[in-house]
């Protein structure tokens, strides 16, 4: 059986400046790195500089610790913000879902057949309608219950035994995957950007609480989804990824509920993906990512 070398990802930002990628690939090369896919961007607007470069590397470089120390140099050199990410490790999501089903169902289907390289540690929900979806895969689902209206101290409580889930589990990554609870802004902090979000408009188009209902009474022709990371500000973090569908007079909100779910679902999927891939990379209030 050939030796598979181990593969890793190196995302970087920094000011932007002549020879980041001279420098980049060439100590991967001194270092006996192959780099099999490099991609790059330069922000006129903040001067900054983005790169993604997946390589292989040589046997004696066998974990991203090693890397980052060859690396410290051209880091300083350029002022970068840099990670090495192992692709053997494979990031563990928690999945948060409320009553509406389509999304998780859909990630659970793909992590199934192998199209997200992560693990999911856990379902949680504020319901028990897809405890039995979640077991079915193998996978702990966790009630944790919220009845409309609580106090806000009852729901920081039930905030802290979520991330407790993903504390126990070192889940990397929290997914809310139509989870229809507002997340306080400690909970926000405490997350420091680790968390997606689907909401089922086109943002800035039709935020909070029913979209498609907003939707149906414009009368719009084009109805979308839109992925992006948590903040404290409802709806209002960096943007992912987003699509849209064709609609008509003929159709009623059910009808745009329908359809809409389906973008949902593929929405989020490559949010997902990507995010596991580490190919999102921040850029203030922004995103750049490396499809
Ligand atoms: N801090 C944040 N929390 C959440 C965000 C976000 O961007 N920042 N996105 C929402 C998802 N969402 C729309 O996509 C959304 C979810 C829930 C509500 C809402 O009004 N919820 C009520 C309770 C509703 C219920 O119990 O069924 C509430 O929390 O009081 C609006 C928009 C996820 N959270």
């Amino acid at each position: 059986m050939p030796h598979t070398p181990p593969e890793f990802v190196l995302t970087l930002s920094c000011p932007d400046a002549p020879g980041i990628v001279h420098s980049v690939s060439g100590l991967l090369y001194q270092a006996g790195c192959n780099i099999m896919d490099s991609q790059q961007y330069g922000d006129a607007d903040t001067g900054l500089f983005f790169m993604r470069v997946h390589f292989s590397a040589p046997e004696h470089l066998q974990d991203a610790a090693q890397l980052a120390l060859l690396f410290g140099d051209v880091r300083k050199r350029f002022d970068m913000q840099a990670q090495f990410h192992d692709l053997r490790i494979r990031p563990k999501v928690v999945i948060a879902v409320s009553q509406y089903g389509h999304c998780l169902n859909d990630l659970l289907y793909r992590w199934k057949a192998g199209q997200l390289a992560m693990d999911i540690a856990a379902v949680v929900s504020n319901h028990t309608t897809f405890a039995d979806l979640t077991r079915s895969y193998g996978i702990e689902f966790h009630h944790l219950p919220l009845k409309a209206g609580e106090a806000a101290e009852t729901k920081r409580a039930q905030e802290q035994a979520l991330f407790g889930v993903m504390q126990q589990s070192g889940a990397a990554l929290l997914v809310l995957a139509r989870y229809m609870q507002i997340l306080s802004a400690e909970f926000c902090a405490q997350l420091e950007g680790r968390a997606i979000n689907i909401h089922h408009s086109f943002l800035p188009s039709f935020k909070g609480a029913r979209p498609y209902a907003q939707a149906y009474v414009r009368g719009v022709k084009l109805i979308g989804a839109t992925a992006h990371y948590v903040t404290a500000d409802l709806d209002e973090g960096p943007i992912i990824e987003q699509d849209v569908e064709r609609v008509d007079h003929t159709m009623s909100a059910a009808d745009l509920t329908a359809v809409g779910q389906d973008v949902e679902s593929v929405v989020l999927a490559r949010a997902v993906r990507w995010q596991v891939e580490h190919r999102i990379l921040r850029n203030g209030h922004k995103t750049v990512v490396f499809r």
